[in-house]
Order: C-alpha cells, then structure tokens, then sequence
C-alpha cells in the first residue's frame, strides 16, 4: 500500500518539478520573482525546465516541442475495508524528455481538482542490455490539487494521469517528440500496487 502525501517542491524534488506559484516560506526554491507587462504582471521564472535528450538516442530523428490536452475522466476506485483504493497496474517513462501536465482550470481555490502523481526510480540493471523497470517497492504516491501542475523528469516512472473526483480534469501537456514511438514513451505492467485515498480526499 501506497501511502498518499501532500505534492510539494521539497518532497517531489528527486522526480521533477511542481508547477506552482512557489511560497518563499516553504519552496527555498530558486524562483526569481520578476516584475512584467509594465508591473501589470509578477512573473515567477523558471518555474520547470522542459528539457530534451533525445540528441542521445539512437534513432537521431528531428525533435520538436509539443503541447498537447489531456482531458482525463476520473479514475474508478474500489473499496476495500471501508476504504477507496486506486489500484495501480501500469508505470510509463518518457526516456528523453521531461513531461509536463498543467491543469487547465489551475484554480485558485484547489479544492475542486485533485490527481494523484505516482512515481518511482529504476531498478539498478543487473546485466547489460537489460530493459530498465520501475523500483516499485520505492515508488511515492502524491496528492496534487488543482492550482498544481507537475513535470516529470525525463526517463522518471509515472503512472499514467489519475484524477480524483466526479468530473474530468483536462490538462496542457508539454513533452519534446521525435515521432519514435520507442524514444518517446516505455509502458511497463507492474504488479498492481493500492494508493488509499483518505475520505476527505475522495470527496471532490
Ligand atoms: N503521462 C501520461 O499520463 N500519459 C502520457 O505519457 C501518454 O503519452 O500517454
């Protein structure tokens, strides 16, 4: 069992990147704020860094950015014990490229929006050659709200979106493509893993 935690800076920083206004207090982030737009505007830059390696991979095809929507229905849960569980059964990677989902609605008040962003590391290779898999037994599982969004860093394990709640959540989401199916996206079965989502939170 997965245990939920709150998405943060801090706490997601070995994975990616929180898209989010920063709070100085918490983020020690190094988010310089900037005045814009003739101080119409305060700008909070860089909030993530959209980086692609695919200059490594072997296919050498030409890269380019793309924004894509993601509009993703709110996941089934089941209950077990009186409680609602995800259960998780896929993990995906994007080996050359960071991913990032942003919310479209981002709302200010975050109480409408919730998904959970799990992750994990890979396992250490034990003879060359071999397909890298998620570390499962240390993968983390957080509760991201709707004025965040989240980039995955490249070649970091992710389960595919899951939202929380009744309605459909749509997302911009930004990766670098080369048109190789296999740079551009690893999907991997894992044995099915449970993230326990606390009452409150599956009443959104
Ligand atoms: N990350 C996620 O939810 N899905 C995408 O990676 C995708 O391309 O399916």
């Amino acid at each position: 069992m997965m245990e939920l935690r709150p998405l943060t800076g801090a706490s997601f920083a070995a994975f990616g990147s929180v898209i989010q206004i920063p709070e100085p207090a918490k983020d020690a982030s190094s988010v310089a704020v900037y005045s814009a737009n003739q101080a119409t505007a305060t700008k909070y830059s860089p909030i993530s860094i959209l980086a692609s390696h695919y200059p490594t991979a072997n296919s050498g095809m030409p890269v380019m950015p793309v924004m894509s929507l993601f509009v993703c229905v709110p996941r089934k849960l089941v209950r077990k014990n009186g409680k609602q569980r995800f259960e998780l059964s896929i993990m995906e990677r994007h080996p050359y490229t960071t991913q990032s989902f942003i919310p479209m609605g981002l709302s200010a008040s975050n109480s409408d929006t919730a998904y959970i962003v799990i992750v994990a590391p890979s396992l250490p290779l034990n003879t060359a050659g071999e397909d890298e898999k998620p570390d499962m037994s240390r993968a983390r599982a957080f509760l991201a709200k709707g004025n965040q969004g989240v980039t995955y860093g490249a070649g970091v394990w992710h389960s595919p979106m899951v939202v929380l709640g009744k309605v459909s959540v749509t997302f911009a989401v930004l990766m670098w493509v080369n048109g190789v199916a296999k740079d551009e996206c690893t999907e991997v079965e894992v044995v099915t893993e449970e993230v326990e989502i606390n009452k409150f939170q599956a009443n959104l």
